[in-house]
C-alpha cells in the first residue's frame, strides 16, 4: 500500500474487515456517524400480537417484526417497537414521547381513506403530508418531519407487501443517508422469464425470484402479487421495476431489478 493511499472512503460502512484495515494502517480510531435510532409503530384494533389466540375480525401483527428487521438489516438500532390503537389524540402523544429519544420513526396502517386512519388522522395537523404515489403496491403514504427537532416519520400502508416495498423505496435509502453512506442496493438489468401485466399509470414494484442464467439474470414474478400476500413475498429475492407507462411485459423484456439484501429460500 502507497504512502498516503486511501484506504477507507468516506461513506464507507464500518465492519470487522474495515476495522482491521483501520488498526493495520495505524489508525485507533475513526470519525463515523452513528447509526440512526428508529422507532416502529404499528397501528390497528384489529392487530393481536403472534402468539395470542384469534377472534373473528382479528389478524396477527406481522408489520413491526418486519420493519424493525428491516431497519437492523440496514445498520438502524431499533430503540423502540410499539403497538398503537386506533385513538389519535393518544397516537399524537406517542409520537411525541417517542420523536424525544430516536431519529426516525417508520409507522405502518392507518394512512389511507378508511373511517380510522389514525396515523393520517393524528398526525396531518403536524407537519406530516399524506398523499398517494403512483405507485403499487404502496399507493398510501405519509412523510414529514415531527416537532421541534423535526424527526423524520415515514407512514407506510399497513397491507404487509405494501409495507415491506414501502421500506425498501423510502426508508432504506433515507436510513443510509442518515448514516452518510451511498445507498447500497444491488440493481442488475434483468430478463422476464414469462409476462407480467401491470396497472397503467403506476409504476408497479412486483416481487420477483430473479436467477442468474447462461450470463443474464432471469427474472420470474412470484405468482400472488396482492399486497398481503406475505408467503408469496417470502418466495421473492427481488423487487421489479415496471415503469408506470408499461401495461406489460413479455417475456425476454429487458426490466429493473433489485436484489434484495437478504433473499429468502429459492425454491
Ligand atoms: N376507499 C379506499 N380504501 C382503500 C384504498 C383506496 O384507494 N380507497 N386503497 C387500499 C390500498 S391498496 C392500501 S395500500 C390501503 C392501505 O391503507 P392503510 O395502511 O391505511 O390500511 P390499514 O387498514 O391500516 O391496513 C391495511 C391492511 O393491512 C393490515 N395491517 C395493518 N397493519 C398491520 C400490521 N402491523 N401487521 C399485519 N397486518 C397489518 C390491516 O389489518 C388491513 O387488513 O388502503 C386500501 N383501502
Ligand atoms: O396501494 Mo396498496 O399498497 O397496493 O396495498
Amino acid at each position: 500500500m502507497a504512502q498516503g493511499a486511501l484506504v477507507i472512503p468516506a461513506g464507507t460502512r464500518v465492519n470487522a474487515r474495515t476495522l482491521a484495515l483501520a488498526a493495520a494502517t495505524g489508525h485507533p480510531t475513526l470519525p463515523v456517524r452513528p447509526r440512526p435510532r428508529v422507532a416502529i409503530v404499528s397501528t390497528g384494533d384489529e392487530l393481536i400480537p403472534p402468539g395470542e389466540p384469534l377472534s373473528p375480525g382479528q389478524i396477527h401483527e406481522s408489520n413491526s417484526v418486519m420493519l424493525a428487521a428491516a431497519c437492523r438489516s440496514r445498520g438502524a438500532e431499533v430503540v423502540a417497537t410499539v403497538a398503537a390503537g386506533d385513538e389519535p389524540e393518544s397516537f399524537v402523544g406517542l409520537i411525541e414521547d417517542l420523536a424525544s429519544e430516536c431519529d426516525a420513526i417508520v409507522s405502518s396502517g392507518g394512512v389511507s381513506m378508511g373511517a380510522y386512519d389514525v396515523v393520517k388522522a393524528a398526525l396531518r395537523e403536524h407537519g406530516i403530508e399524506f398523499v398517494q404515489v403512483a405507485m403499487q403496491p404502496g399507493k398510501p403514504q405519509g412523510f414529514g418531519l415531527f416537532g421541534e427537532h423535526r424527526v423524520p416519520v415515514f407512514a407506510l400502508p399497513g397491507n404487509p407487501v405494501s409495507s415491506f416495498v414501502s421500506f425498501e423505496v423510502f426508508v432504506a435509502p433515507a436510513l443510509e443517508a442518515m448514516m452518510g453512506g451511498t445507498h447500497e442496493r444491488r440493481v442488475v438489468t434483468g430478463v422476464m422469464g414469462h409476462a407480467l401485466t401491470s396497472p397503467r399509470g403506476k409504476t408497479q414494484i412486483a416481487r420477483a425470484v430473479t436467477t442468474p442464467e447462461g450470463g443474464a439474470w432471469v427474472v420470474n414474478p412470484v405468482v400472488g402479487q396482492g399486497s398481503h400476500f406475505v408467503a408469496d413475498l417470502v418466495r421473492a429475492n427481488s423487487l421489479v421495476i415496471v415503469p408506470a407507462d408499461a401495461e406489460s411485459l413479455a417475456a425476454g423484456d429487458e426490466v429493473e431489478v433489485w436484489l434484495l439484501s437478504d433473499p429468502g429460500p429459492i425454491p
